[in-house]
Formats: structure tokens, C-alpha cells, sequence
């Protein structure tokens, strides 16, 4: 039997498959955008912490994955036997359709979200976190953004398994391609000229919304945007229309002020190891205190317990004299209010990558209203002038050195104008030539006379610029005492052995 080139060309000027694909259309587009959106909010359920949300969506996800769509589809639409209400939206085959392809296809897109989401780095959540962003605000503008751009290739993958199938919903009579087709064929016996026909338009609708899909796709992706260095003429013409920094807002020490950190008994354990044991400090305002220890000894658990990033379990932290942290507390008015006056700088940048320089510096005063669009802006190209990365203000994360990000990182905390800033071993992370660069910038918050807690192996650079020395081992503070005194000798010489008697002596140089 010949293939009947005459009529099979024919069948592309017929209204009803035009109609039965504007169906098709409809109800994958329909149901791939609401599968899209109530799989988001699962798959942030099904990441929860609390069971009552994880197993239900858990259950959901495994059941509806597992049942055939068409089954679901003819179940739907029969639901109306037992649920006479229901007929007044399931009697219509394209919503019984819509319906039970929703249902699948959230539970799909629950895991592909959930894919995304695991994909963003917790650093950048916990960045957020520092400064000041609710849990809402970290989603919405770190954590989806980010996510949605790691999935999308299998999402717009997702769409086009959805077009084909609709093909299933035909089971209840749905007037889609594959319908038409049945119908003429099953008249006229055309079987091979029909279906190719059929198939020809369902290819043309997946590459012409699969490829739309694609070049969003292609849009959204930053890792291959590459804004280059300003050049020198146009540096010096926007440092001319540029404001002063914001100063650092610190007051004179010794000023009768309360201290600016005091620690009350503060203890902390994972499991059967207590971490911080107890640890009483008081940090003035305007001092620098340089944190240094073996490793393992609780530091990092430390100065996190400082911001509320850690939860304390016993003691309390005390900002400016108001009560800030207590144990299993880290909520509420004065939390919120503390946390944008305690900027933090993390050993690995953590810089939001889906953001330009400029715009990870903004992003924190615009989530709290902070001055206008136009001196949020001008306040963050001051800010990188600060720290010597204006040339760079366009680029994205991906473009810089870490010692860069690290500057970046810091001019990103002084955007909230903290009044005290904790560094958490800010070079550990950086190639040796990196390292000054970002100890310079330090330095100079140091000489501005900005409040400082600095977690470091740099030993010379702390004893250069520290008012105290912290010594930790095992969770308890062994030492605390200015440079000069650790220089004289007066100290327990197993410390001095760990600071090297090349920084106790150097007395200054990095
Ligand atoms: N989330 C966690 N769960 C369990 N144990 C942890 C956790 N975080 C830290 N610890 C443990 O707590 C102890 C102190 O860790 P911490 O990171 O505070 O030490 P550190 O002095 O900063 O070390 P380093 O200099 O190597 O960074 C270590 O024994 C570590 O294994």
C-alpha cells in the first residue's frame, strides 16, 4: 500500500487538529505551570525539619509516582460516581485530564525541586541568614532563584514529556491530537498517513515551546555573563559621583558605654561532646579580639554562637547591653534588630553567585528598606571603592578571586552599617598571595576603630592588630590577653610555642 502523500499534506490545513492542538497546548502548558508550583512548596516541605510535613508530602510524592497516569485519568473522571459534586468540573474530559496530570506531575516536580534546592549551597542561606533575612526572604530571593536555574533543564525535560502525554487523556475522550486522529483514521483506514500527521504535530509543539523554554533558560543562566573591569577613565568618573562610605559606627571605648558582646556562661554540645564549655568574654566597643586555637577546639562554634547562626544551649549573649542569644532562643524583636548590627564574613565567601558584585551588596539593604534604590546603589559602589573592588562592581561571583569575593564579601556586610563585625578564618580559604589583600582591608576596619571578633591561623596578622589574643582548646578559653603581654613572655610557653615565636616577635608585619 502507498503512502498517500496528497492527503497526509492535507491534513495540516484541517481545523480540527489546529483545535485539538491548541487543547494539547493548553493543557500541558496548564499543568507543567501548576505541577511547577505546588511541587515547590512541597519539595520545601518534604526538606523540612518537621516529620508532620516531611512524611505526608513523602507519601504523596511516592503514591502518585507510582500509580500509572492512565489509571489516574479514568479514575478522575469516574470520581463523579462516588462524589456527585465533583461532575459539576471532573464531567469535562480536559479537566479531568488537568487534574490528574497536576496531580502527577507536582509529585515529579517535588523531587526535581527538591534537586534544585539541595544544589544551593548552605553557606549562601546562612549568608543571608547574617544578614538579617527571614526564612521567606532567603527562598525567595536566594534560594529559588538559584534552584530554579539548577533545575531548569530537567523541568522544560519535564514539559515535554507532559505534551506527550496528553495523548493519554484521549482514554476519556478529550478531543486532543491523537483523538482527531483516531476518529479519521478509524473512517477512512489512512492509519500511516494520519498518525504521521499526528506526530508531526505534536513535534512541532514541543519545538517551538520546548526551544521558547530553552532560550529562557539560556537568558537566566549567569555563568556565561561576563561584564568586564571597568577601565581607568570610567573608574575615576564614577569614584567622582560617589559618597563618602558609611563611617563605622563605633563609639569611643572606655566611654562608661556597655560592652558592645558579653558572653554569660555560654555552653554548647553536638551530641556527647561539649563544644564551648562554658565561656565567659566581654568585648568592648572598638576592640579587636583575634580568636586563635588548635584545630577542633569550638572557634568556629563560637563566633556562630555570636550571630545566633549556632543555638547556644545554656548561657546568654548580651549586645550592647541588652540581652541577644539566650539558650534555644534565637528569634523574635530583639534578635532581628541585633543581628543587622552584627556583620559576619565567612571562611568561604559565600557570595550569592546568581547576583553582580553591586547587587549582592544591595540585596540585604533593599530587603529591609533601607535608603532609596539609587543611594543603595551608591552607598555599594562606595563601599567596593572601600575595599578596592569598584573596577569590578558589574561582574558576577563566578568572575572573581576568592581574595576579590572575600572583599566583596566583607563590603557586603558593611552595607547593613553592623556595628560589630566577626570574621570566621576570612583567609583559610584563599591561595597564600590572596591572603594580604584581605588582611589589608581588615586592618584598615581595624584602624577605623570598628569592633571586631576574628577567627584566625594567621598568627603575626593577630598579634599586629589585636587589642587581645584568645587562646581556645577544648571549648574553654586558655588565654586572653593583649600582644604586649604575650610578647613579654609572661604567658604559658606551650601558647607561645603554638603563636610562633616568628609572630610573637614580629610585632606587627603580616
Ligand atoms: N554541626 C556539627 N555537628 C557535630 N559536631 C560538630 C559540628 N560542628 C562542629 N563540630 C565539632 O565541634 C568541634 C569544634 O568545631 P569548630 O569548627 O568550632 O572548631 P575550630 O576550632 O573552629 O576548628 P578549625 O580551626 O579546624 O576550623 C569539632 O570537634 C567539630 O568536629
Amino acid at each position: 500500500m502507498l503512502f498517500d502523500w496528497g492527503y497526509f499534506v492535507s491534513l495540516f490545513s484541517m481545523p480540527a487538529f489546529w483545535r485539538a492542538s491548541l487543547t494539547v497546548i493548553e493543557l500541558s502548558a496548564l499543568s507543567w505551570a501548576l505541577g511547577l508550583a505546588i511541587g515547590l512548596p512541597l519539595a520545601l516541605g518534604k526538606m523540612s525539619t518537621y516529620r508532620l510535613l516531611r512524611v505526608p508530602i513523602g507519601l504523596y510524592v511516592w503514591f502518585f509516582r507510582s500509580v500509572p497516569l492512565l489509571v489516574l485519568v479514568v479514575f478522575v473522571y469516574n470520581l463523579p460516581q462516588i462524589f456527585p459534586a465533583t461532575g459539576v468540573v471532573l464531567s469535562s474530559p480536559f479537566y479531568s485530564g488537568l487534574v490528574a496530570l497536576v496531580v502527577t506531575e507536582a509529585a515529579y516536580m517535588t523531587e526535581i525541586h527538591r534537586g534544585g534546592l539541595l544544589a544551593v549551597p548552605k553557606g549562601q542561606r546562612e549568608a543571608a541568614h547574617a544578614l538579617g533575612l527571614r526564612y521567606l526572604g532567603i527562598q525567595r530571593l536566594i534560594v529559588l532563584p538559584q534552584a530554579l536555574r539548577v533545575s531548569a533543564p530537567t523541568l522544560i525535560n519535564e514539559y515535554i514529556t507532559v505534551v506527550k502525554l496528553t495523548s493519554i487523556i484521549s482514554v476519556i475522550s478529550l478531543t486532543e491530537l491523537l483523538m482527531v486522529g483516531q476518529r479519521l483514521y478509524t473512517q477512512n483506514f489512512m492509519i500511516m498517513e494520519t498518525l504521521a500527521a499526528v506526530a508531526i504535530y505534536y513535534v512541532g509543539i514541543v519545538t517551538v515551546f520546548g526551544g521558547l523554554l530553552e532560550r529562557l533558560e539560556r537568558r537566566l543562566e549567569v555563568g556565561t555573563r561576563t561584564p568586564g573591569t571597568l577601565d581607568e577613565h570610567r573608574l575615576a568618573a564614577l569614584r567622582a559621583s560617589l559618597p563618602r562610605p558609611p563611617a563605622v559606627s563605633s563609639e569611643a571605648r572606655n566611654t562608661g558605654q556597655p560592652d558592645a558582646l558579653r558572653l554569660n556562661q555560654v555552653r554548647k554540645r553536638y551530641g556527647s561532646h561539649e563544644v564551648l564549655k562554658g565561656i565567659d568574654l566581654k568585648v568592648a566597643t572598638g576592640e579587636v579580639i583575634s580568636v586563635i586555637g588548635p584545630s577542633g577546639s569550638g572557634k568556629t562554634t563560637l563566633i556562630r554562637a555570636l550571630n545566633g547562626l549556632e543555638p547556644i544551649d545554656v548561657g546568654e549573649v548580651v549586645l550592647f547591653g541588652e540581652s541577644f542569644i539566650t539558650a534555644g532562643e534565637r528569634h523574635g524583636g530583639r534578635f532581628q534588630q541585633g543581628i543587622l548590627e552584627v556583620g559576619m564574613v565567612f571562611q568561604s565567601f559565600n557570595l550569592f553567585a546568581h547576583l553582580s558584585v553591586v547587587d549582592n551588596l544591595t540585596l540585604a539593604p533593599r530587603y529591609h528598606a533601607r535608603l532609596d534604590a539609587t543611594q543603595r546603589r551608591q552607598q555599594a559602589l562606595a563601599l567596593l571603592d572601600k575595599v578596592g573592588m569598584l573596577a569590578h562592581a558589574e561582574k558576577y561571583p563566578h568572575q572573581l578571586s576568592g581574595g576579590q569575593q572575600q572583599r566583596v564579601a566583607i563590603a557586603r556586610a558593611l552595607a547593613m552599617a553592623p556595628k560589630i563585625m566577626l570574621f570566621d578564618e576570612p583567609t583559610s580559604a584563599l591561595d597564600p598571595e590572596r591572603v594580604s589583600e584581605v588582611l589589608e582591608v581588615i586592618r584598615a576596619l581595624a584602624e577605623e576603630g570598628m569592633t571586631m571578633v576574628i577567627v584566625t591561623h594567621e598568627m603575626a596578622f593577630a598579634m599586629s592588630i589585636s587589642d587581645r589574643i584568645l587562646f581556645m582548646e577544648d571549648g574553654e578559653i586558655h588565654l586572653d590577653a593583649p600582644p604586649m603581654k604575650i610578647r613579654s613572655g609572661e604567658i604559658d610557653p606551650r601558647i607561645s610555642a603554638f603563636i610562633g615565636p616568628a609572630a610573637v616577635s614580629s610585632g606587627g608585619s603580616t
